[in-house]
């Protein structure tokens, strides 16, 4: 079916307890002129989980439910994870993807969308990581999986549920994880994430008003980032009278610490100030349907 030796499946890695948090989040924010307070402030989130995000579990979950879908469909390719800025190291997996006799693999990124933060950084790991390994694999990126069924139809679901939860004419409010104004390939991720909300919102609420915002925002106040803030935005809604708002997180795959913290915690809390009934849809997780997609995506490439 493939050309390809591996998958590899590669995200952004967290702590796995607290005296990991704060080296993680100067792995993140090297180089990056995010303020000290505002890491402070992060590393406060994931104490209140035990020093633990939830995306290392997800993305072993996610792991063995690729290998189960290779499995039930007759493709023997082993499954290899690393991670940008915490264990298991990219560098590592691809030394013993190395080792291991591997030649061409193919990556599944857990983002789905274009642009610098989502794509771009992701082949830059690539590169680094192969340059810190003497005869590499080759390790191309599988393409960007926005407008494919198996990431856009768990979220219709999601969405549907999250409606039934809420009373009649809840708003359906699409949210991702914002980007300085400046960052390359800015203006390609927000249509990209205009289409996937659109496309959910009208399979899930025909005809029906949506928005899209952003969250999670954590550079200087003087740069430019994406608006607006889920916070803010509740706070419009709630003043112009919509009583019940359906959050849907449309920027991300899984219910990593931007969602358990940003929207689980912050944005459910305000919205719980406000009296604004709120329920949060679930991410594609672990959803055969997603689980998939590196499949899929393969059976595509030569
Ligand atoms: C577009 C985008 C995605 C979606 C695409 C994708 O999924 O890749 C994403 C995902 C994630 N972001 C994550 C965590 C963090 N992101 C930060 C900081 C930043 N994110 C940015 C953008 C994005 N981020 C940007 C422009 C910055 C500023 C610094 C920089 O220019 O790079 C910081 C620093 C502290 C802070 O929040 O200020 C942390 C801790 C986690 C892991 C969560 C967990 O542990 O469960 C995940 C999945
Ligand atoms: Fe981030």
């Amino acid at each position: 079916m493939t050309s390809y030796d591996a998958l590899l499946l590669l995200s952004f890695g967290g702590p796995e307890g607290p005296e990991d948090v704060i080296p993680f989040l100067e792995n993140v924010t090297r180089g990056r002129n995010i303020p000290r307070e505002r890491l402070e402030k992060v590393g406060e989130h994931y104490y209140l989980f035990g020093g633990v995000s939830p995306i290392n579990r997800l993305c072993r979950d996610l792991k063995s439910a690729i290998e189960s879908d290779f499995a039930a469909h007759g493709v023997d390719l082993p499954v290899y994870w690393g991670n940008r800025n915490w264990t298991p190291y990219l560098a590592d997996t691809v030394r013993q993807m190395k080792e291991d006799g591997i030649r061409r693999a193919a990556a599944f990124v857990t983002s789905a969308y274009s642009g610098y933060s989502a794509n771009d950084q992701y082949l830059n790991d690539i590169a680094r990581a192969r340059d810190e390994v003497p005869d590499a694999p080759e390790i191309d990126k599988l393409p960007v999986y926005c407008d494919r069924p198996g990431f856009v139809e768990p979220f219709v679901d999601a969405a549907k549920d999250a409606l039934s939860r809420l009373p009649e004419g809840a708003r359906l409010v699409f949210t991702a994880h914002s980007v300085p104004l400046s960052q390359p390939n800015r203006e390609l991720y927000v249509a990209e994430l205009e289409k996937a909300a659109e496309t959910v919102a009208r399979k899930a609420a025909p005809g029906a008003p949506w928005d899209l915002v952003y969250q999670s925002r954590s550079g200087p106040p003087s740069q430019p980032w994406l608006e607006p803030q889920i916070t803010d935005h509740l706070e419009k809604l709630h003043g112009e009278g919509v009583g019940a708002v359906a959050v849907v997180p449309i920027g991300f795959v899984s219910d990593h610490m931007e969602v358990k913290y940003d929207l689980d915690v912050e944005a459910a809390g305000r919205a719980a100030e406000l009296g604004l009934a709120f329920a949060r849809a679930a991410t594609p997780g672990t959803d055969p349907r997603f689980a998939a997609l590196p499949r899929e995506l393969l059976g595509e490439k030569p």
